[in-house]
């Protein structure tokens, strides 16, 4: 059984995405043992307790230092035996002391093809604004393990959504989540839980993708 931590910032599309598979049974073999936000008006929250899934608001401004917040929480996921940390919407930045406590154990979605409009700076509508404004005829969304950089780790998944001559961000984000992002986040939860993921370098191999393998 996996055990995730999910990470949240702001309304929990993608948490409840996550949930709905566990519900359902498609995504098997996984839990969900924490949800914590940063922001505790988080409607992400109220998605976790719903379903009674254990939640808490780690606010970075409220302690002394980041040190502390970092302190805290790799005790609270350590605690809580989280074996895949994944940020669902998480809007804080983590540091070199929370990535190396979880090696290669983090994941997140990213809202666009990186490494196309992403790194410091591009989150949510941001995003989708930029895309328009470079006038790119597709978009889509990106699942990659999380390293000390902004968007840098490797990439595990990626889908493809096509931008309208209509589009507005709002309608584009809207439509990214709705075809790529809750897709592309379970489904690369699942390879993991599969032990499915070998990573090389900044690459990511699929077991079962290798040449050797598809002979
Ligand atoms: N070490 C890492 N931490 C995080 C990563 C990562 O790849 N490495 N991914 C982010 C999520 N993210 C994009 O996917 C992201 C989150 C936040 C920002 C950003 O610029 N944040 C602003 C504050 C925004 C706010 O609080 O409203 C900032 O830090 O100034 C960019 C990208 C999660 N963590
Ligand atoms: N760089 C991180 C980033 O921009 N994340 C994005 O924030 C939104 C959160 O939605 P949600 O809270 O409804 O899941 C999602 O679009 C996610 O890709």
């Amino acid at each position: 059984m996996l055990r995730i931590g999910v990470l949240v910032s702001g309304g929990g599309t993608n948490l409840q995405a996550i949930i709905d598979r566990v519900e359902n049974g498609q995504l098997k073999n996984v839990e969900i043992g924490l949800v914590i936000s940063n922001k505790e008006d988080a409607y992400a929250l109220e998605r976790a307790s719903k379903y009674n899934i254990p939640t808490k608001c780690l606010a970075p401004k409220t302690f002394e230092n980041k040190e502390a917040f970092n302190q805290e929480l790799i005790k609270t996921l350590k605690d809580a035996s989280i074996d895949l940390v994944v940020l669902a919407g998480f809007l804080v930045v983590l540091d070199k002391e929370v990535i190396q406590t979880f090696e290669n154990r983090i994941i997140n979605v990213h809202p666009s093809l990186i490494p196309a409009f992403s790194g410091k700076g591009f989150y949510g509508l941001k995003v989708h604004e930029a895309a328009l404004e470079r006038g790119v005829q597709y978009t889509g969304a990106t699942v990659h393990f999380v390293d000390e950089g902004t968007d840098t780790g490797p990439i595990i998944m990626q889908k493809v959504v096509k931008v309208l001559q209509e589009d507005t961000p709002s309608t584009l984000q809207k439509r990214v989540m709705e075809e790529a992002e809750w897709e592309i986040m379970p489904q690369a939860i699942q390879m993991i839980a599969n032990n499915e993921i070998i990573i090389e370098g900044n690459r990511v191999i699929t077991k079962g993708n290798t040449k050797e393998e598809a002979k």
